[in-house]
């Protein structure tokens, strides 16, 4: 199967008489594997099934099975050397994966290196210490210790330690929660920029593998369920690859990480032996199905895990957001006055949005109320942006809020309401983090680039966003961001519940014309989604049968 088109760099270049997508270039600087699971080349596997091109710097040559690692050899300064400023002539990376740096010399070297790169350029320093054999991969003379990497830690931009890694790393115990909490502090405050601690090998959950990703403006655990398997042999390189590879796609760290996560939890799922010992992951290309992506969680909820509670225990449905009573939202206008509100509900829109951002509190309490009373009066659901607290005090239908809000909103407060919650979501991380909240609908944005709203993040395109929309069930999903008459079709075959959209109507000539095109093309495009649906089903029941009347056990 091909790596996912979308996820390579738009730009094309001639190459030849064909024209190729111009791939981001990912260096791994690793040692090999002689026996294929991690290092090198488990690297290079991961990366091309993120469709990105991958480069390696050899660091050390290891005779390695699945059962030990009977030999390590440094490659020369020179050879290093050489590696690094050939590729750096040509095919100079986008993002680094650093994994085995087997002496202290070689950490100097590469530190050195480093520093005349741009800061720009990520760099995931995975430390490799022991192999998952048990043995070592240092060449340190005489050395039984295991090589710190405080040379290059001011490179990183994520450090991916596993538990054991993360103890010998800060020589502090990491048992609880706490502990790891306090020893990540303790590398962020060595210059590393973000942390990723592996909690695959034994932690206080045992259903779970809770892996925590903290940086100076963001702290999260993200939850899998464990996967029992022995064949296990290059995960964290993997991982730190998958990572390096989501970062040279134009992902942010965070999501980068989550992506990475599913990448290697189905890699995980499909793992095969390979000779005596611990086989590897598989290595399958991107999209990745719901089930592998982790579950977002606070401290508070991991350490309930750690007292035995279970995931479910964390959500209950007690603590959901009301569903929407019209769950068919259609097109969803976002308007900035109750004049609008007047145009356009009497045209058979059923979802809308108040979103005020000047006005003073008694005007923005008049508004409000007026739009309160229009829901009522033409039965449809009206969301009010960003001013909770009067959203609460008039008894509104619904509040709809960006994930910078959801610190301070009182959210217990909406739901003891029974106020509907919508929560903006720009990427993976956001999505998850929305989703943990069970909340009415999740909008999705922005989708295309859009004059509205400054955002601090790219578009995400409608091949993303379909990748998005099954995440986010059960709840309905809506697409936000520079949608017009000309996308609604391309947005709108995603499998998206709801469209909303601003200039597309405010800024028509027509703004009633083109609300109701825009309502006619959206109903148009969903009766054809559905239409390709039943097919699609019919074809795979025919398949089915067929099969059945071959062999009908
Ligand atoms: C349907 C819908 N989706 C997203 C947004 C953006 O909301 P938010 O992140 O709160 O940003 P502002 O709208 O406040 O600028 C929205 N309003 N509606
Ligand atoms: C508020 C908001 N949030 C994400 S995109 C956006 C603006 C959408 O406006 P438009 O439909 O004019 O692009
Ligand atoms: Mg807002």
């Amino acid at each position: 199967m091909q790596p996912h088109s979308e996820l390579m760099p738009q730009a094309a270049k001639m190459n030849g008489n064909k024209t190729a997508a111009a791939k981001a270039i990912v260096w791994s600087i690793a040692g090999s594997d002689s026996g294929g699971g991690a290092g090198i080349q488990a690297d290079l596997l991961t990366m091309r099934a993120f469709g990105v091109h991958g480069c390696s710097l050899i660091t050390a040559i290891t005779a390695q099975s699945s059962v030990e690692v009977a030999r390590v050899e440094l490659v020369s300064e020179q050879m290093l050397a050489a590696q690094w400023h050939t590729l750096l002539a040509d095919l100079p990376p986008v993002a680094i994966k650093i994994g085995l740096v087997a002496s202290r010399a070689q950490q100097q070297q590469l530190a050195t290196l480093l520093a005349t790169l741009p800061t720009t350029i990520p760099v995931i320093i995975d430390p490799v210490l022991i192999a998952s054999c048990g043995d070592t991969l240092t060449l340190d003379p005489g050395s039984d210790a295991l090589p710190e990497l405080p040379e290059l830690y001011r490179f990183a931009s994520l450090l991916t330690p596993n538990l054991p890694e993360l103890a010998a790393l800060t020589g502090l115990a990491v048992t609880t929660p706490d502990q790891i909490i306090t020893a990540t502090a303790c590398l962020l405050t060595q210059g590393v920029r973000a942390v990723l601690v592996k909690g695959g090998h034994a932690s206080g959950c045992k259903q779970l593998a809770l892996d925590y990703l903290v940086s100076a403006t963001q702290q999260a655990w993200l939850a899998s369920p464990r996967i029992e398997t022995a064949h296990n042999h290059g995960t964290g390189c993997s991982l730190a690859s998958a990572i390096a590879s989501a970062l040279a796609l134009g992902y942010p760290l965070d999501d980068a990480v989550v992506l990475a996560k599913a990448y290697l939890n189905r890699g995980l799922s499909a793992a095969y032996a390979t000779g005596q010992g611990a086989g590897t992951l598989n290595h399958l290309p991107l999209p990745i199905a719901v089930e592998y992506f982790p579950h977002w969680l606070n401290t508070a909820q991991v350490q309930a895990l750690y007292q035995g509670a279970t995931l479910a225990d964390l959500q209950p449905s007690s603590a959901a957001f009301a569903p929407l009573e019209q769950q068919e939202m259609g097109l969803y206008p976002v308007v900035d006055s109750v004049a609008w509100l007047k145009r356009l509900l009497p045209l058979g829109i059923n979802t809308i949005q108040l979103r005020i951002k000047t006005a003073d509190q008694q005007q923005l309490s008049a508004e409000i109320a007026a739009a309160i009373a229009l829901g009522k009066q033409y039965q449809a659901q009206v969301f009010i942006n960003d001013h909770w607290q009067l959203a609460l005090q008039l008894g509104a239908y619904g509040v709809h809020l960006g994930q910078e809000d959801l610190a301070t909103a009182d959210l217990a407060a909406l739901r003891q309401a029974g106020i509907r919650l919508g929560v903006s979501s720009h990427g993976y991380a956001e999505l998850l983090r929305a989703k943990a909240l069970q909340p009415s609908y999740i909008a999705l944005g922005h989708i295309f680039p859009t004059k509205t709203k400054q955002m601090p993040s790219q578009p995400q395109g409608v091949v993303r966003l379909a990748q998005y929309v099954p995440l986010a069930a059960p709840y309905p999903t809506v697409a936000i961001g520079g949608i017009n008459a000309e996308r609604l079709a391309a947005v709108a075959a995603t499998g998206v519940n709801s469209i909303a959209v601003v200039t597309a109507i405010t800024e028509a000539a027509d703004p009633e014309h083109a609300t109701q095109l825009l309502m006619a093309l959206l109903a148009k495009a969903k009766q054809e989604a559905q239409v390709r649906q039943l097919a699609q089903a019919k074809e795979f029941a025919q398949a089915i049968s067929e099969v059945n009347a071959v062999c009908p056990n």
